[in-house]
């Protein structure tokens, strides 16, 4: 396949809610390998964008179209086993099970196997789970129930689950939203670090300013449903305009 095309093509997106257009002809390529951002205040149709290209919302116009495949009205379980990961603005690991058993979970569901957990807790299993664990640097909470974890942890947890599922790629909703500022780079250099050494392309919806300026290849900027700027974080956040109606209010949690 050709790196010119790109991985994830959107055109033409419509979606209105009654009067509320959370999409309003959004166009965007996402290239091979890239980290692309996603900014934009409160209600703009972040979230609405990453719905609709996992499966979760169908536009009501438009098509995407993934490693050149038309995707829309494929299920998000469908959509997951092409190749599109996803994390959620609250992560959803099972509370119940420690990180290890949520591993093993992800590992056995990405070969489509639904097995009771004690199994899954045997050597060849166990070893791979905690394999996924070290590369974010969750081994020594591999044993805590996932309802005990902080914040950051639990979001790293939920991106580790994502990956090993073997996406290529990779949609986070505010991956550090409700993390603690001081935690907040390590959490991402961690999972920017593990997502560039297995080559995933990652979209990321970010309220962060310093977290995108540093880790993000391009930025594009969501207004009222529609996409009002795109290029390289030096230039987009510079934008005057970005500037006053983007960065003056995205005082969101
Ligand atoms: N299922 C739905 N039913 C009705 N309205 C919806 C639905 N999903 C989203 N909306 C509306 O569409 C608009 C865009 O919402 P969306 O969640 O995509 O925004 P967002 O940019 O992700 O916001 P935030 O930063 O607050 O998460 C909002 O006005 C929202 O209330």
């Amino acid at each position: 396949m050709s790196d010119a095309l790109p991985l994830l093509s959107a055109r033409g997106l419509r979606l209105a809610f009654g009067g509320v257009k959370a999409a309003d002809g959004i166009d965007l390529d996402v290239r091979h390998g890239e980290f692309l951002a996603i900014i934009g205040p409160n209600g703009a149709g972040k979230t609405t964008f990453i719905n609709m290209a996992t499966g979760y919302l169908r536009p009501q116009a438009g098509r995407i179209e993934f490693e050149g495949q038309p995707i829309l009205g494929l299920s998000p379980r469908a959509i997951v086993r092409r190749g599109i990961g996803r994390s959620f603005q609250l992560p959803q690991l099972f509370t119940e099970h420690t990180v290890l058993e949520n591993a093993a979970l992800a590992i056995a569901a990405r070969r489509g196997i639904w097995s009771p957990l004690a199994p899954l807790l045997r050597p060849r299993w166990r070893d791979e789970a905690m394999e996924l664990l070290d590369r974010f640097g969750l081994r020594g909470i591999a044993e805590s129930r996932a309802d005990s974890l902080n914040e950051g942890a639990r979001k790293l947890a939920d991106i580790a689950m994502a990956v090993a599922l073997e996406p290529s790629l990779l949609l986070m909703d505010e991956p550090t939203s409700g993390v603690a500022a001081a935690e907040k780079m390590l959490i991402v250099e961690t999972l920017v670090r593990v997502l560039r050494s297995t080559g995933v392309t990652a979209v990321f919806v970010e309220h962060d300013m310093d977290v995108v300026a540093r880790f993000a290849d391009r930025v594009a900027v969501w207004s009222q449903g529609r996409i009002a700027a795109l290029g390289p974080p030096a230039e987009v956040l510079a934008d005057p305009v970005v500037q006053r109606d983007v960065i003056g209010i995205a005082t969101h949690a």
